[in-house]
């Protein structure tokens, strides 16, 4: 049954984190058993299609994680349908603008050379429905709102702030490092990766030193928490305590998509939980553990993730 894109049904007068997806994407994940040849046509039976576009990522994990997290951003055209209808069958909320634009479709090709991906910049968005979101998010009046992913065409880094300045919540910002910096709001958390980090700050970052002082001076610009994904060196947290660094989980990476919203939901989750930072962030590292160890932006068991965060070691920087 094809459903419409903007309201689901079972969505909450409140929500606890509601997430913001300016530019939702069907995630196309194609696995090749050689690498890509020029000219050659590759073929494989392996394909996936998820629900995906990093809010949305969020509100997955965490709603498996066991914290209601309704999803809204922007949804049209035919890929906007099959993520309505993604998220309703997995049980996720949501309370979409439907706009005129299509939603657009990104895709990774896991070949045995490597992971490529290749993301579409997605449909043009106008004023009118900046403002319909804005209302959407008034609507839930969310603890914690999550704005997460690229901005569509149209639309500024004012967009963030105004929807952050909307009413008394928190809000987390996961967007690319030329992004970081130009928020004139404050903010609960931003979760830059390395490279994010140095576009951000303008750093060469090599060492864990660097990186945590990348993140203390990023930190300065109005944010509560830097937490920083550091890939397989695993994740930094900067507060006003200094700066903690996680060691990664070994782990069999099948790809990396989706390990940085996997990292911003566990720390999310362990907040909501009323975790300290330092557990939240051991949290963070689990729940990334698990996301790279499936394909694609699907959601992997999560049973005792809570349990599993003693693995993870913590050391002050
Ligand atoms: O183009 P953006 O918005 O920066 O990133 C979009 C995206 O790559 O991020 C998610 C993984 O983090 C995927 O679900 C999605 O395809």
């Amino acid at each position: 049954m094809t459903r419409g894109t903007g309201a689901g049904t079972g969505i909450p007068a409140h929500a606890d984190v509601l997430t913001v997806t300016m530019n939702p994407a069907v995630d196309h994940t194609l696995t090749v058993e050689e690498p890509l040849r020029e000219g050659a046509v590759a073929r494989t039976d392996d394909a996936q299609f998820d629900a995906g576009g990093k809010g949305i990522n969020v509100s997955q994990y965490l709603t498996a994680l066991g914290v209601e997290a309704p999803a809204t951003g922007f949804l049209g055209g035919p890929f906007g349908r099959m993520i309505a209808d993604a998220l309703d069958d997995d049980g996720v909320a949501r309370d979409f603008v439907e706009i005129d634009g299509r939603t657009r479709l990104n895709t990774t090709v896991l070949s045995p050379d490597g992971e490529y991906k290749i993301n579409h910049n997605g449909p043009v968005v106008d004023g009118a429905d900046v403002d319909a979101l804005v209302e959407r998010v008034r609507d839930r009046d969310p603890d914690r709102l999550v704005v997460a992913g690229s901005l569509p065409r149209g639309i500024g880094a004012d967009t963030v702030d105004r929807l952050a300045e909307a009413g008394p919540w928190e809000t987390a910002v996961d967007m690319g490092g030329a992004f970081l910096d130009r928020f004139d709001g404050s903010y609960l958390v931003c979760k830059p990766n390395r490279a994010e980090l140095a576009e951000a700050t303008g750093r060469e970052i090599e060492t864990l030193e660097d990186a945590a002082s990348a993140a203390a001076e990023l930190r300065e610009r109005g944010y509560r928490y830097v937490l920083a994904s550091l890939g397989a060196d695993g994740a930094l947290l900067v507060s006003d305590s200094g700066a903690v660094h996680a060691r990664a989980l070994p782990v069999d990476v099948v790809d990396t998509v989706g390990a940085g919203d996997a990292m911003l939901s566990g720390f999310l989750a362990g907040l909501a939980r009323g975790e300290s930072t330092e557990d939240a962030l051991r949290t963070a590292v689990v729940v990334a553990a698990r996301v790279v160890s499936v394909s694609g932006t699907s959601v992997p068991a999560f049973d005792d993730v809570f349990a599993s965060r003693e693995r993870v070691t913590v050391a002050r920087v």
